[in-house]
């Protein structure tokens, strides 16, 4: 199938909740080969961006548009709703308590990529092989697995949209740390073979360091710095963004 370019444009997005503006005047520009990494403290409102992005919470008219639409317009199951794909910082929030894990990637590639039952279900096994679930734990309920090992499933049904961008809010930040590092690797590997971007959520400068090209730094709300990952890390232009880096 050949597909448009992806493109999400955001442009002077603020957002509230309630009385509560929690974005202001936020601009971006994030393509398929983004490998953009957003930071800030606690409450700066990266959860929030990252939903806005990815088309999990509404904005106001225009403010996201994904190829030049707002997400509202773009129907759900659409190729272009599929090219974008959410990873939380849960990985018990985004499975369905009551589904096997099995069933939960099968169902994804038999909608995704519109397989037979019996070819979504050979699918579905490769796609958990590939990130470390044997068939042995198809048959678990998510709570029957690990942290880690749901997280990996939360990957899998993922990639069963064959995804051009993962938007991963904290993914790690759930799991012990001996996991961490092979979620991370996992999505380096995702993104190298695949050819998928990443807009990554995360308060490890470490992570952002080693998995993102770009950066931005959030602070109460507004974007106060952005450029190549390297050069804000190791020479940080705003006040801010030097505190942050001298607390990690
Ligand atoms: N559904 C909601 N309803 C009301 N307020 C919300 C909601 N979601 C987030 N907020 C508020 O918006 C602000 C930004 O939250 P957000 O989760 O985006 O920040 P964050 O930078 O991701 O924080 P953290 O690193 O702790 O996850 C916070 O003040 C939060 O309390």
């Amino acid at each position: 199938m050949i597909r448009t370019p992806l493109r999400i444009q955001v442009e002077g997005l603020d957002h509230s909740f309630g009385h509560h503006q929690v974005l202001h005047d936020i601009n971006l520009d994030v393509s398929a080969g983004a490998r953009l990494g957003i930071v800030g403290e606690s409450g700066s409102g990266k959860t929030t961006l990252a939903r806005l992005l990815g088309g999990a919470l509404g904005s106001s008219a225009g403010a996201v548009t994904v190829n030049s639409a707002p997400w509202s317009a773009v129907r759900r199951g659409s190729p272009t709703r599929r090219a974008v794909q959410l990873i939380y910082q849960d990985p018990y929030a985004s499975l369905t308590p009551h589904v096997s894990v099995g069933s939960a990637v099968r169902e994804a590639a038999r909608v995704c990529r519109r397989l037979s039952r019996r070819k979504a279900r050979a699918h579905a096994e490769e796609l958990l092989a590939s990130v470390g679930i044997s068939p042995a734990l198809a048959g678990r309920r998510p709570r029957q697995l690990s942290g880690g090992q749901c997280q990996r499933v939360a990957i899998a049904r993922t990639l069963a949209a064959d995804p051009d961008l993962i938007i991963a809010d904290e993914p790690t930040s759930a799991l012990d740390i001996s996991v961490q590092a092979q979620i991370i690797n996992l999505l380096l590997d995702i993104m190298t073979r695949r050819g998928a971007g990443l807009v990554l959520v995360s308060h490890d400068l470490a992570v952002i360091r080693h998995l993102t090209e770009e950066v931005v730094v959030m602070h109460e709300g507004r974007i106060v710095e952005r450029g190549a990952t390297a050069s804000v890390l190791t020479a940080p232009k705003h006040p801010y963004t030097r505190q942050l880096c001298d607390r990690s």
